[in-house]
């Protein structure tokens, strides 16, 4: 079996994509992000409190005939960012393009913090990391990838997120049709549940290639790029007028700055993020200050391949024994 859906940004700068998500029957359909740096699916529900409920669709398990309480199960999740919700657990039917489980644990959120009230466009979260990550006790639950792996016909599943444009994931396969050349694998080690492998180095621009192993997590989760302090302020060492602001919590330059591309290395292949996507965002409509999609990692404890990274390549995230992650040029 396999499934392929849309990725779709949520706005102009590409902070998150969501993708369209069917769960119960009837079918109710949820615009969800997949997000391979956690490992619950949550939704808002009928259960969400009107009062953090802002224009999000919502699934209702009693309007559908297959769901099941998952009795006395509970889960509680908190982001990197601060953000978090929590609640209880239905079982129930749920497909992504196309590629359908069963009983797929379905976290219905009792509470979500405001960041996620705020954010119309995202009716929850699809985690896609390892299901070791999962919150929910007593007893911990399975992604939606690890319920289908038995059918799909590949445990793969893919990722093509693009630049201010709508991607796709796929499951169960890889297309041949949205790369160029060969995918480039590297091995992953499921500490402590996310994809977590090595970069072979970097470079600035047209500088030369440093070979430095960097070792981070590929989260689709995860807006922009966080690396050591050492790479971020080489890199910013090139953008006339750049700064690490306290005020506004990382890299900024003034938006007229010409900055470099950014080069990263997947074992001996090199992918290169072109300079529009490391010039963020300006940091208010009207400003002519503009904020870095590359910043430092320190404050993280670990560095973050986010989709400022992995929107410049097809990324593979394989599920075989032992997991791997392939990058290819698209
Ligand atoms: C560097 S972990 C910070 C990261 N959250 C982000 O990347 C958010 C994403 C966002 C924000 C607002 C609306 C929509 C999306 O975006 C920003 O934080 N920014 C973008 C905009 C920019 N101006 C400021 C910085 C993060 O927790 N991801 C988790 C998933 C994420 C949670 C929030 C909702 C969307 C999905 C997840 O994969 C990684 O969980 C952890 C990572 C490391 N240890 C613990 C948890």
């Amino acid at each position: 079996d396999t499934g392929s859906a849309a990725a779709i940004p949520i706005n102009e700068v590409d902070i998150a994509y969501v993708t369209p998500v069917t769960v119960g029957t009837p079918p109710q359909t949820l615009m969800l992000d997949l997000d391979t740096g956690s490992s619950d699916l949550w939704v808002f529900s009928s259960l969400t409190p009107s009062s953090q409920v802002r224009g999000q669709d919502i699934y209702t398990p009693a309007n559908s005939s297959t769901s099941k309480l998952l009795n006395g199960h509970t889960w509680s999740i908190r982001y990197g960012d601060g953000s978090g919700s929590r609640g209880t657990v239905y079982l129930d039917t749920l497909a992504v393009g196309g590629l359908e489980v069963k009983s797929q644990a379905v976290q219905t959120a009792q509470e979500v913090s405001s960041s996620f009230t705020q954010e119309q466009s995202l009716d929850g979260l699809m985690g896609l990391g390892f299901s070791t990550l999962n919150t929910v006790r007593p007893s911990s639950q399975l992604t939606f990838f690890d319920n289908a792996r038995p059918s799909l016909d590949e445990e793969v599943f893919t990722a093509d997120l693009k630049y201010h444009a709508t991607g796709s994931y796929d499951f169960g396969f890889v297309d041949r049709a949205k790369y160029t050349g060969n995918i480039s694998y590297t091995a992953v080690t499921e500490s402590p549940g996310y994809w977590t492998h090595s970069l072979s180095g970097y470079a600035v621009g047209s500088g030369a290639f440093q070979t430095t192993r960097l070792s981070g997590i590929s989260d689709t989760g995860t807006t922009l790029l966080y690396l050591p302090t050492a790479v971020v302020t080489a890199y910013y060492r090139q953008v006339q007028g750049a700064q690490n602001s306290q005020y506004y919590g990382g890299y900024v330059f003034p938006c007229s700055s010409s900055l470099p591309t950014f080069t990263f290395g997947i074992e001996e292949a090199r992918f290169t993020i072109p300079a529009s996507y490391i010039n963020y965002t300006r940091i208010s409509p009207t400003s002519t200050t503009c904020y870095g999609g590359l910043q430092s990692s320190s404050g993280l404890g670990i560095n973050i391949f986010g989709d400022v990274a992995l929107k410049a390549a097809f990324v593979v995230f394989s599920g075989t024994n032992p997991p791997r992650i392939g990058f290819a040029h698209k």
